[in-house]
């Protein structure tokens, strides 16, 4: 019997899905259920994964159509509960848009496409998808992102930070958060991002693209560890 279930999220153009599926799938006693975004089932999930991709093609802003999707409602009720829900990349664009996470991402600084690994700076390694990290640790993650740039109003930046909800920032190879280093200009160089009670977060960098070292870095493995660990009760 599986000791934990991951639910993936589908929605009309989820590209990152399956990759996503994959990863978590690796783990020994995990099994996974995709979740159709016209659904009102979780399946039993212990956690719920809102992958990456395009949903609805991006119109309007990435996620604001794919928030109107019945499954956001069940995944809305499942976070107020303390359950885990994991957004990346496209995944994170939609927990902004529908409030489960505070800001906005709009388009990159240089209004291109980045798509290259990346320092990420774990800033935050007390939450349950962090905790198999080192404070301060710098990964070395994918990114594939147009609409990138986070932004939050400096008074609700102020609150985020003090409430340690910032979780990964873009720093250089030592660790370093510098303009040159953030390179899609998120403000405070905010790469990923928790709710105040640290069961939902969402981050651009795609943690299941670095998940075994002949894809260039696992470093994205101990994200979905970290959970599946504190899910089974380790
Ligand atoms: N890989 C992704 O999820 C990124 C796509 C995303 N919708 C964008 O901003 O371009």
């Amino acid at each position: 019997m599986a000791e934990v279930t991951i639910g993936v999220v589908v929605f009309p153009g989820s590209n990152c899905d399956h990759d996503t599926e994959f990863a978590a799938a690796s783990f020994p006693g995990v099994e996974t259920r995709m979740l159709w975004h016209n659904e009102h089932d979780l399946q039993g999930s212990d956690m719920v994964v809102l992958p990456g991709g395009f949903s609805y093609g991006d119109y309007l802003r990435a996620g604001s159509i794919a928030k109107f999707s019945p499954i956001m409602r069940e995944v809305i009720d499942f976070a107020a509960k303390g359950r885990p829900v994991l957004g990346i990349c496209n995944g994170f664009q939609v927990l902004l848009e529908c409030g489960l996470l505070e800001g906005a991402l709009t388009r990159n600084r240089d209004k291109k496409f980045i798509c290259r690994f990346m320092p990420v700076k774990v800033v935050n390694n007390r939450t349950l998808f962090t905790s198999l990290y080192q404070q301060d640790e710098v990964l070395n993650l994918p990114v594939a992102h147009g609409e990138g740039n986070y932004y939050a109003p400096p008074e609700t930046l102020e609150r985020l930070v003090a409430d340690d909800q910032v979780v990964f920032r873009y720093c250089d190879e030592h660790g370093n958060v510098s303009d040159e280093a953030n390179l899609n200009g998120s403000v405070d160089a905010i790469a990923g991002l928790s709710n105040k009670e640290k069961n939902v977060l969402g981050l651009m960098p795609h943690p299941e693209r670095a998940s075994d070292s002949l894809l260039g870095s696992d470093d994205g493995r101990r994200m979905f560890r970290s959970a599946i660990d504190y899910l089974s009760g380790i």
